[in-house]
């Protein structure tokens, strides 16, 4: 039995993949804070849908998908019902693994994840690690149920910050782009729905060579500015305004902010 505690935007969109999965919606629970929020989880799923302590007593793995500034509260509640054969897999931006083994106070195994919203479509991106007392299974475990959403990957967790910057919050960067890239089409004069599919084409089909073609980014990219050309015009101008820089330092700061997060 798999519980996912504090099922929000992450923790919906990991229990849809779980069912996509092939997960029977009988082998899985859910806690919500919220009355409505509980049915229509009920509803459109057919999970049980439990508190805490019921949750925390009667599934093997728990998954922890409440915001990093409501998991201790969430850790408070339920290490009285936590035996150390449990598996605890938290989904928290910066919250460590430290944080959770010392809160819940036994040996239980904990493993980090940080996945990504592409999950709803089975594209997740999730990165894994390990705690003080989580081995081999515990990470195979994980794998396992995270494998069918989308590309699993262990790191260390020192790293786990920069991933949450990179991949965790990465989506956000890339719709952030087409917005960007539709206003300049609006700016041009076209319609507002060719652009964003203009758009939207562009980047799907940028994506899958990225991925399929093994080739680096800066030969693809290479690919498509001509000497003289339009592409190059464009070019000039990102790097005038010190896009690359601005890249660098924005995810810098969202790393930071993931440090922040732990610190509470
Ligand atoms: N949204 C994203 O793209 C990503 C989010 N994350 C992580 O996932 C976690 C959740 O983020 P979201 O789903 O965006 O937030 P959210 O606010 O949609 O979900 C959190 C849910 O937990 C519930 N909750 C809080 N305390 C609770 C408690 N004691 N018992 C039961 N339920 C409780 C809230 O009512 C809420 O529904 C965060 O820790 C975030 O760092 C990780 C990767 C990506
Ligand atoms: O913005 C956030 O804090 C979360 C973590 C990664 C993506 N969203």
């Amino acid at each position: 039995m798999i519980a996912i505690l504090g099922t929000g935007k992450m923790g919906e969109a990991l229990m849809s993949g779980l069912l996509r999965a092939g997960f029977k919606s009988g082998q899985i629970m859910a806690t919500a804070r919220r009355v409505e929020r509980a049915e229509a989880l009920r509803e459109s799923y057919g999970v049980r849908v439990v508190s805490n302590i019921e949750a925390a007593k009667s599934a093997d793995t728990l998954i922890l998908t409440v915001k990093p500034q409501d998991m201790a509260g969430l850790l408070a509640e339920i290490q009285p019902y936590v035996p150390a054969d449990r598996l605890v897999i938290s989904a928290a931006a910066g919250i460590t693994t430290a944080f959770v083994e010392s809160r819940l106070g036994t040996d239980v195994p904990v493993v980090r994840v940080m996945s990504n919203t592409p999950v709803l479509v089975d594209e997740a991106m999730s990165v894994i690690s390990a705690g003080a007392h989580a081995g081999e299974e515990h990470l195979r475990h994980t794998e396992e149920l995270l494998k069918p959403v989308g590309k699993v990957l262990r790191i260390p967790e020192s790293q786990q910050d920069a991933a949450t910057a990179l991949s965790g919050s990465g989506p956000a960067y890339f719709f952030y782009l087409v917005e960007a890239m539709v206003d300049a089409g609006i700016l041009l004069g076209m319609p507002r729905s060719a652009a964003l599919d203009m758009v939207t084409q562009s980047i799907v089909g940028a994506a899958i060579m990225l991925r399929d073609s093994g080739e680096h980014p800066v030969i693809l990219r290479e690919a498509v500015t001509s000497p003289g050309g339009t592409t190059i015009a464009a070019i000039a101008e990102l790097e005038r305004h010190s896009v690359r820089a601005a890249f660098l330092a924005a995810i810098e700061a969202a790393r930071d902010r993931g440090r922040e997060l732990a610190a509470g």
